[in-house]
């Protein structure tokens, strides 16, 4: 009926948000990240398109997609009545210019938030030293929401460290929940299945795994182990997200002398780090993401006293909730409320406004997902590297993929959502203190497992 490769239906919030920004798009990473911050001013969009849709179209589309949402997710719906959504592209399944050997790939990551909030704002000490993620495990777990806990730390991913994201993406494949997917030709081929008490099935990841790297690596006739296999695939998705979008890729200093990018929870072996982190590049995926979300410089406990502000205000004032753009419009006027907040508070509404806009696109990005394609080399340039590398007698070669790295999910956080945040942090750093200490820390080959193995480039 439409000539779309994928539709999602957007609320006419969303609908401003997005037609109201500049679009454009960067070699490399085809992001779409709002622009909200320092690093917003050239964080970008990826191609894509409002479009209107007939509402019944709309209205179907949704009764048919309510059965298929995990079971924690029935209570969302879909906005059916604004006739309007998203065009994207389908990520899972980017378009071929030449035929390759294998389908392309695309992994899908929820990374989560990704540093430590500053000791200045929160009130239990724990908050500095267990990051959000580590500890909400154990809620979820408590509750039931997963059978297992997962060991992948944000903050070793965002390190910029090789080994500690190395160790990170393990932990997301070994316990993927939902901060993992991977894809192959557009069919998700590994996931957390919901409400299952088993783990997903590695080998069979494996073996779909396989060919792309006994090819890339000419090592038709060779023996490869499952674990040569699976570094090879890490090494690959590590070298995408550290990838730069196309500028100076100028690399940051390391926030390990700010004390907040390593959390205690996490099971990597900081003495295990054989080269020290430079720091993610400026313009890579990750970086982009952190910066966004470290617009949350107070925490929820130390926003939560300006979001009362803010509610006060509008009690009174109720006809303020347009020109402050508490729903929205995402525009300019939006972006220019965030970026010129000062510094400190001078009690104004206008300055508790914007911490309240910073916090809930902060929340947004903790929340995005990341689609990272990797594209096997063409056939054409497989021959014509073969040839090369034949002559050249070199028995390895790092697996040929090109890959690009796309952000989903920019929903806007509702200004409501606030409390909710609050309660919910509530509830994470109690069960934690109550918990922690008893769940076991993970087994200790963990701890010993993180010598990888970083193959030649
Ligand atoms: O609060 P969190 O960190 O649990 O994040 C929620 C996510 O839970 P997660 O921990 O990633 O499993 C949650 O993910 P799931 O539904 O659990 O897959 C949603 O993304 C939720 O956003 P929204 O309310 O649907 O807009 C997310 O809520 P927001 O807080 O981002 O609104
Ligand atoms: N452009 C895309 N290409 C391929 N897959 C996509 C694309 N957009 C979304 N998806 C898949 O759909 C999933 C859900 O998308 P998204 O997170 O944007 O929806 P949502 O906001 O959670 O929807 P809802 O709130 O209605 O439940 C993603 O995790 C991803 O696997």
């Amino acid at each position: 009926m439409f000539d779309i490769d994928f539709v999602t239906p957007a609320c006419s919030a969303c609908y401003r948000f997005h037609d109201e920004l500049k679009i454009s798009t960067l070699p490399g990473v085809s992001g779409a990240l709002h622009r909200c911050s320092s690093s917003l001013t050239d964080a970008l969009f990826s191609i894509q398109e409002v479009v209107k849709l007939p509402l019944e179209f709309v209205r179907q589309l949704s009764i048919k997609v309510q059965h298929q949402r995990p079971a924690w997710r029935c209570d969302k719906v879909m906005d059916i009545y604004s006739g309007c959504a998203l065009c994207l592209p389908n990520l899972t399944s980017p378009a071929l210019h030449q035929p390759t050997h294998t389908p392309p790939l695309c992994i899908e990551i929820k990374p989560k938030c990704g540093f430590l909030p500053s000791p200045k704002h929160v009130s239990k000490d724990i908050k500095t030293k267990v990051c959000r993620y580590c500890m909400h495990q154990h809620y979820k777990v408590a509750n039931g929401k997963w059978k297992r806990r997962s060991f992948y730390c944000p903050l070793d991913l965002f390190s910029g460290n090789r080994q500690r994201m190395h160790f990170a993406i393990k932990h997301l494949i070994e316990e993927p929940q939902n901060n993992f997917k991977v894809f192959k030709g557009g069919q998700c081929i590994y996931s957390s299945k919901e409400g299952s008490d088993e783990s997903p099935d590695m080998n069979s990841l494996l073996h779909h795994l396989r060919p792309y790297f006994l090819h890339a690596n000419n090592r038709m006739n060779c023996h490869v182990t499952c674990k040569a296999v699976l570094n090879d695939f890490i090494q690959v998705l590590v070298n995408a997200l550290l990838s730069s979008g196309g500028g100076d890729g100028g690399v940051v200093a390391d926030r390990q002398a700010e004390g907040r990018s390593f959390c205690e929870a996490s099971i990597f072996n900081k003495e295990r780090i054989r080269h020290g982190s430079r720091g993610l590049p400026t313009d890579s995926v990750l970086f982009r993401i952190l910066q966004t979300q470290m617009l949350d410089t107070l925490d929820i406990e130390g926003l939560y006293p300006l979001y009362r502000q803010v509610e006060q205000h509008l009690q009174g004032f109720p006809k303020e909730r347009t020109r402050l753009q508490i729903e929205g419009p995402y525009n300019e006027a939006f972006l220019e409320k965030l970026q010129k907040c000062p510094a400190e508070d001078d009690g104004s509404v206008e300055y508790a406004v914007a911490k309240v806009h910073q916090y809930r696109v902060a929340m947004t990005a903790k929340d995005c997902s990341i689609m990272v394609a990797l594209v096997p080399s063409s056939e054409e340039e497989e021959d014509n590297e073969n040839l090369s590398s034949q002559r050249q007698l070199r028995d390895f070669r790092p697996p040929a993929f090109s890959y690009s790295a796309s952000i989903l999910d920019l929903d806007p956080k509702p200004f409501d959502s606030i409390p909710r945040q609050l309660r919910l942090d509530q509830k994470i750093v109690t069960c934690y203190l109550r918990t922690g200490g008893a769940l076991p820390k993970g087994p200790v080959r963990e701890k010993e497992d993180c010598t990888l193995l970083f193959h030649p480039m």
